[in-house]
């Protein structure tokens, strides 16, 4: 973030000195400091913009209860995997839950601690945010802009929703990736030779059996129905191929293989913005709360990318929400669902070098 906005102030916190030094000599924080230096307290209280909370789960209810203590009043952000627990708290321990916007990047590494930082971690990844009905749309528009910053892609989620999709794309297949290198280490010898055979795909489908036991622990507890359930369904999969092969069922094996090699196939490396072709689409907002989470999320559910948010206040109670969307999705089904939910939306094209004038 730094790279993008060298102007920027990032005061960082962590509970190891040594972290906190490697962060200022890196430039990824002005200063940094341990969480009880009264510098910390006096930094919130004097006009701090946005605090991001990136500590295991079990660390985060300590900071939103520092940030009530000191009467902030800011956005609240966080990176949190999961969030049952995280909105639970927010709503308990923050003084103004609305300023809390939670967040979750998809992306990021089996190493932990700063060493596996990198300042493109997140480039061409996708960053959810969870915005309700009360998140102020110039909360969203800051935390866009942010993430867009540093090259990431934003889908809006709902908060409901969040728990369950990630236990599926990522906390079942942290588990499964862990019960790979089980199945291995169970047979490997004491030299460990049969380890010396794996190639790459026992090491692409277990990089992440590696990460700390103790934050996927956290992970899984904190998410343990959605991971459950997610467990139950792939042992009933796995099922499908071992009776398979027991029956000599060919046809249902390469049925299965197929459609697995078809979905993985499909699957871009990663998410290169096009910004060829831009749309503005622009949304009345008088009169309804939670535009700027209703929009955005149908706008994800179509596969919409947004790459700019704009407010323009017309009048001191009316305004209007414009977001300009890349050349990707289904427009068809955004304009269908947003005339759907009651908007009263219109779209026009954009050059990007309007684009850029508007910015
Ligand atoms: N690892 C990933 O790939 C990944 C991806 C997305 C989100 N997340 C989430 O982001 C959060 C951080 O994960 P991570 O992988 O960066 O963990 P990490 O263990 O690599 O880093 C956590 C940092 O927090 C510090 N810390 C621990 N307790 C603290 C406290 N009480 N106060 C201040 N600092 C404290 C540690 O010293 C460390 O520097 C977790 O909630 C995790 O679920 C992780
Ligand atoms: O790529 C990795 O190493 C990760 O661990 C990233 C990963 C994942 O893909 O499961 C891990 C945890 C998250 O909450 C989000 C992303």
């Amino acid at each position: 973030y730094r790279e993008q906005c060298p102007d920027s102030e990032v005061l960082g916190i962590d509970v190891s000195p040594e972290t906190n030094a490697l962060a200022v000599e890196k430039g990824w924080a002005t200063a940094a400091l341990a969480p009880d230096d009264p510098a910390f307290e006096q930094y919130v209280r004097s006009g701090c913009e946005l605090v991001v909370i990136a500590t295991p789960i079990a660390a985060v209810d300590e900071y939103f209860e520092r940030l009530s203590a000191w009467d902030y009043r800011g956005i609240v952000t966080d990176t949190a995997s999961t969030k049952a627990h995280v909105l639970a708290a927010a709503e308990q321990l923050l003084p103004y839950p609305h300023n809390f916007v939670p967040g979750h990047p998809m992306a990021g590494s089996e190493v932990n601690g700063i060493e596996g930082a990198r300042a493109d971690l997140f480039k061409g990844a996708h960053w959810i945010l969870c915005p309700d009905e009360n998140t102020a749309a110039e909360h969203f528009q800051l935390l866009h802009e942010i993430v867009t910053g540093i090259g990431a892609r934003v889908i809006s989620l709902s908060r409901e929703e969040h728990d369950e999709a990630v236990a599926v794309v990522s906390h079942v297949p942290h588990i499964i990736a862990s019960s790979l290198v089980e199945l291995a280490s169970r047979h490997a010898d004491d030299q460990q030779a049969l380890f010396r055979l794996a190639a790459g795909g026992f090491k692409d489908s277990t990089r992440i059996a590696a990460g700390s036991p103790k934050l996927w622990s956290g992970i899984a507890f904190d998410n343990a129905e959605a991971l459950g359930r997610g467990l139950d369904e792939i042992r009933e999969i796995i099922g499908r191929f071992a009776h398979a092969l027991e029956t000599g069922d060919r046809e249902t094996m390469i049925a299965l293989l197929s459609a697995a090699a078809d979905a993985r196939r499909a699957l871009p490396a990663a998410w290169v913005p096009s910004t060829e072709k831009l749309l503005e689409v622009r949304i009345p907002m008088e009169d309804r709360k939670g535009v700027v989470a209703e929009a955005t999320t149908i706008a994800s559910q179509a596969g919409c990318n947004i790459q700019s948010i704009e407010i323009d206040h017309i009048t001191e109670d009316s305004a209007v929400l414009s977001l300009v969307l890349t050349d990707e999705g289904d427009v068809g089904q955004l304009s269908a669902h947003l005339i759907q939910a009651g908007f009263s939306v219109s779209f026009s094209p954009l050059s990007p070098k309007e684009h850029t004038h508007v910015d």
